[in-house]
């Protein structure tokens, strides 16, 4: 535990009295560049991460007509299951590369409606301890161990501290639908080296979205940390591969031919590229796991009939299917989603072979 140190600028009696009130300690957190050297990205892994992004970004600007498919568990909560994922998928996204561009989801931040385990990075050891010096280097470690295997990695990016610690590693970012308006991410992600997925808002809004990706594509001036973890001003070029993840709402999904063409609209009349991202889960599913093939294949359905608008599909996925709670009281079930509810892995799959069919039949 780190004491809170006397501020020179407030008399001492007074301190207690207007000083942190709410924060109860704070503990040193690791630099960037400790983490970095403790787990260093060699230069046939950058190569990974670089071909990774731009193999996204020509499939996002219609220069590879391949569809980008990112698939992986809702949230990372055991490294091991994860990487037993990845092991799985990697010789499954070898076969279907001729149709596919694989990215898988290695997620370990999760925004909360309310309340909720935030991701394996604020908490490791599942059980509000809050061991971010544990989460960052779980994380670095499983992200280098997937890269290893040929995989490129998406991440949502939600705490605007942690990307110094792992950005480099990422090929493919989101910004969800609970930060999508907000500044502070959109700021973020002008200066994030990879192409970045902006979600429709919970409610529906996708010109939220759109004013997201108009935003991003712009240089900026913020603060925020360096690699040595000291406060600085960071000044952003902007990022041009921004582009829209249509996730459906609270009110119904958004994946219909309908709902894609009026997004493809507020797209064109806001002057980006109309390309779009598909999320088959979240509120394009209901959370039903069950409902993640069915909307996939209206995705695939869509792609196959010649839509080139529709550049990508997100699937959550996991060892097995479903989701459960976290209970302290009983042992987890091993590769299964403690956040949202997953498809299994048969069905995973099954699923990715009918989207690479899809995109044959486009070309067909
Ligand atoms: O993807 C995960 C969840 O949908 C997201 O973190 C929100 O979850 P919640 O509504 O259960 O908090
Ligand atoms: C939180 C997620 O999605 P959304 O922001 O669409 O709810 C997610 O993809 O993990």
């Amino acid at each position: 535990m780190h004491t809170i140190p006397q501020r020179q600028s407030i008399p001492q009696a007074s301190q207690a009295a207007v000083v942190d009130r709410r924060i109860e300690k704070t503990v040193p957190l690791v630099t960037p560049l400790a983490l970095h050297d403790e787990l260093p990205l060699s230069d046939s892994l950058a190569r990974t991460v670089v071909d990774g992004r731009q193999a996204v970004a020509d499939v996002l600007n219609g220069v590879d007509d391949r569809l980008l498919v990112v698939v992986g568990p809702c949230s990372v909560h055991d490294a091991k299951a994860a990487l037993e994922y990845a092991e799985r998928l990697r010789p499954v996204a070898e076969r279907l590369s001729d149709g596919l561009l694989v990215v898988m989801r290695v997620y370990f931040e999760k925004p909360r409606s309310t309340l909720g385990w935030k991701g394996l990075i604020n908490d490791p050891g599942l059980d509000g301890s809050g061991d971010v010096n544990r989460g960052l280097r779980t994380a670095r470690h499983l992200l280098l161990q997937v890269l290893e295997l040929g995989l490129p990695v998406g991440c949502e990016f939600l705490d605007p501290i942690t990307p110094q610690y792992i950005a480099d590693l990422v090929g493919w970012g989101a910004i969800g639908a609970r930060t999508v308006e907000s500044q502070v991410h959109r700021q973020l992600s002008s200066g994030l080296s990879m192409p970045v997925g902006m979600k429709n808002r919970p409610d529906g809004s996708i010109s939220t979205a759109v004013d997201a990706i108009k935003a991003a594509s712009v240089p900026h001036v913020f603060t925020g940390i360096d690699h040595d973890g000291a406060p600085a001003i960071l000044h952003t070029r902007g990022n041009p591969d921004c582009h829209l993840v249509l996730r459906g709402s609270d009110g119904g999904p958004n994946y219909d031919a309908e709902s894609v063409a009026g997004a493809q609209e507020l797209l064109r009349k806001a002057g980006l590229a109309e390309r779009v991202v598909v999320d088959s889960s979240h509120g394009n599913s209901r959370k039903d796991h069950r409902r993640q093939p069915v909307v996939a294949g209206e995705i695939g359905a869509q792609v196959a009939a010649g839509n080139r608008a529709v550049v990508g599909v997100m699937l959550e996925s996991f060892l097995t299917e479903g989701r459960q709670d976290l209970d302290p009281t009983r042992e987890l079930t091993y590769g299964q989603s403690i956040t949202d509810a997953c498809m299994g892995w048969e069905t995973t799959e099954a699923v990715l072979e009918n989207l690479r069919d899809a995109v044959v039949a486009r070309r067909g």
